[in-house]
């Protein structure tokens, strides 16, 4: 029998090596058994090869380095390289290595910050992963996310880690989407959203009565997390939930920020989840699974970024007490002391707390790093506004870094100033050539046929508990941030909900 030499040995584990890149790269498998497969099955049949020449452990040590040499050195060039579908735009070469950097920005809470700044550096399209941009411009929103845009990109997948099967907002299958979508439109119409009115108004009463039965320092972001999770509860399942009442007594909450906090990771990963997901498809009672997953879903979206949003409004409004006599005027005189704060209908009127609450978003977006989207391979890619997605490759527009760009929002583009939306629609003096005022750069909602479909019953709720609280309470910023207020915004983290730290006030009725 002939026997290979070691070096042609070595030239086959090689070869075999740059074919298994190629499959990664066409059919990027995720099933457990391919990549096990091409990881761990053939390095260890190529060792064979060198059985002739070597022990058993030595060929197979021999042949695993080889042949990992070979796949990673490949990949490695290949996305450097120029024949990359992204190869013309710009980014940190850690990014365009490999999405475990990306993974590990995540988790010490910055990324948002650091797109941005890879935006300022870099442009308005920047790489922030091998197969990812990352965009910062108006005339991408409509292309990439209205109604002939991309689908949902595979973050999502990674993001769900813990849900069994793929809620609304992680499907990828645009017709399943439009699918999974109808009843959630008809669950947030507007006469549903009538219904839920009476629903939230009893949990913003329950807010304010706890709230002024709390004697010295109350943490108000932990207050309206319970609000909050609670307001969602009673929409999506007619109940449940007391946190408010009870506190965190199941620890649901913690154990909710925990799991967000690790999906935001996997989301960079998502071939890990996908791999994840293979184990629990059981084919058990499907239509059980769609409901409960997306019920689910509505708790997390919704809960955690209502209450981020009215965290920070109600941070901004503390901290600039002219802000507040403003906020104070406005709801005193369409709710003087002793009328009913929860009735909406004079909510259309209130331009100030609306502008409070649009300016809260605009700065923190409670999805700070915006939603992914991306192109099926097959498709042949799209192009953008200028730019152009290659099939195989995701891209989101970057809510945060857009909604501070001074091209949309100037002067003053990441200070609290409300009063900005008002200018927009008024011929003030002080609105001069240079005042910016662009809503097509405001996302904190997404865009087109999958953005949130409960932002009608957010904006109610937070009309609703911003009136009731000016209306009855005077809230003043205490503990840590009364000497440095600074903190409460260095603390805001993105784990795809805003993670907050806390925010220490002192009630007082009004
Ligand atoms: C201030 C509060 C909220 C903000 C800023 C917000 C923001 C968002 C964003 C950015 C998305 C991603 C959309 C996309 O992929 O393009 C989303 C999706 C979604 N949100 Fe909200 N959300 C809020 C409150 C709520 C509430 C109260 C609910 C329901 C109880 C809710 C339910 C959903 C659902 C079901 C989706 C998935 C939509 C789809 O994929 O078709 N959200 N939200």
């Amino acid at each position: 029998m002939q026997y290979l030499t070691v070096l042609n040995a070595l030239v086959v584990q090689a070869a075999i090596g740059l074919v298994s890149h190629t499959i990664f790269k066409v059919y990027e498998p995720f099933r457990l058994l391919p990549v096990a497969i091409l990881v761990f099955v053939v390095p260890a049949i190529l060792s064979i090869l060198l059985l002739a020449h070597f022990s058993v452990l030595y060929s197979l040590l021999i042949s695993f380095v080889s042949y990992y040499t070979t796949l990673l050195t490949s990949i490695v060039i290949y996305r450097l390289g120029p024949f990359h579908p992204l190869a013309k735009y710009p980014g940190p070469l850690l990014c365009k290595l490999s999405m475990i950097h990306m993974a590990i920005v995540t988790f010490g809470g910055s990324r948002h910050e650091y797109i941005r700044k890879l935006h300022e550096q870099d442009g308005d399209i920047v790489r922030i992963g091998p197969n990812e941009v990352s965009i910062r411009d108006v005339s991408a929103v409509a292309p990439l996310m209205g109604a002939s845009g991309m689908p949902k990109g595979p973050m999502w997948v990674g993001r769900c880690l813990l849900i069994p099967e793929l809620p609304l907002i992680a499907q990828q299958d645009s017709a399943e989407h439009l699918h999974r979508r109808k009843p959630w439109n008809r669950a947030f119409n507007t006469e549903a959203l009538k219904a839920y009115e009476p629903v939230v108004a009893e949990r913003v009463t329950q807010f304010v009565h706890i709230l002024k039965g709390k004697i010295g320092v109350a943490d108000l972001a932990q207050v309206l997390n319970a609000f909050s999770f609670d307001v969602t509860s009673d929409t999506s399942f007619g109940g449940g939930s007391n946190m408010l009442r009870d506190g965190d007594v199941e620890k649901f909450r913690s154990l909710m920020d925990a799991a967000m906090r690790m999906s935001v990771i996997f989301e960079n990963l998502p071939w890990l989840q996908s791999m994840n997901r293979q184990n629990n498809e059981d084919g058990a009672d499907l239509a059980f699974h769609v409901v409960l997953d997306d019920a689910v879903l509505a708790v997390i979206a919704g809960s955690e970024s209502t209450a981020s949003a009215m965290s920070n409004a109600l941070f901004f409004v503390m901290r600039d007490p002219d802000v507040y006599t403003k906020l104070k005027a406005e709801v005193d005189m369409h709710y003087p002391q002793g009328t009913n704060a929860c009735d909406t209908r004079h909510y259309g009127k209130m331009v100030y707390l609306d502008a409070v609450l649009n300016e809260a978003m605009r700065l923190y977006p409670p999805d700070l790093s915006g939603s992914q989207r991306a192109l099926m391979r097959g498709t042949g890619g799209k192009y953008v506004g200028p730019y152009f997605i290659p099939e195989g490759t995701a891209a989101r527009v970057h809510s945060f870094s857009l909604g501070r760009d001074p091209r949309h929002f100037s002067p003053l583009p990441d200070t609290f100033w409300p009063d900005r939306w008002l200018l927009a629609d008024s011929d003030d003096a002080e609105k001069n050539a240079d005042f910016i005022h662009d809503t097509n750069a405001f996302l904190p909602f997404s865009f087109g046929p999958a953005s949130c479909v409960g932002k009608d019953l957010a904006m109610m709720t937070m009309r609703m508990l911003l009136c009731s609280c000016v209306q009855q309470l005077e809230l003043t910023l205490a503990g840590h941030l009364v000497d440095d207020p600074g903190r409460w915004e260095r603390e805001l983290k993105d784990y795809f909900i805003l993670d907050k730290g806390k925010l220490p006030v002192v009630v007082k009725s009004r």
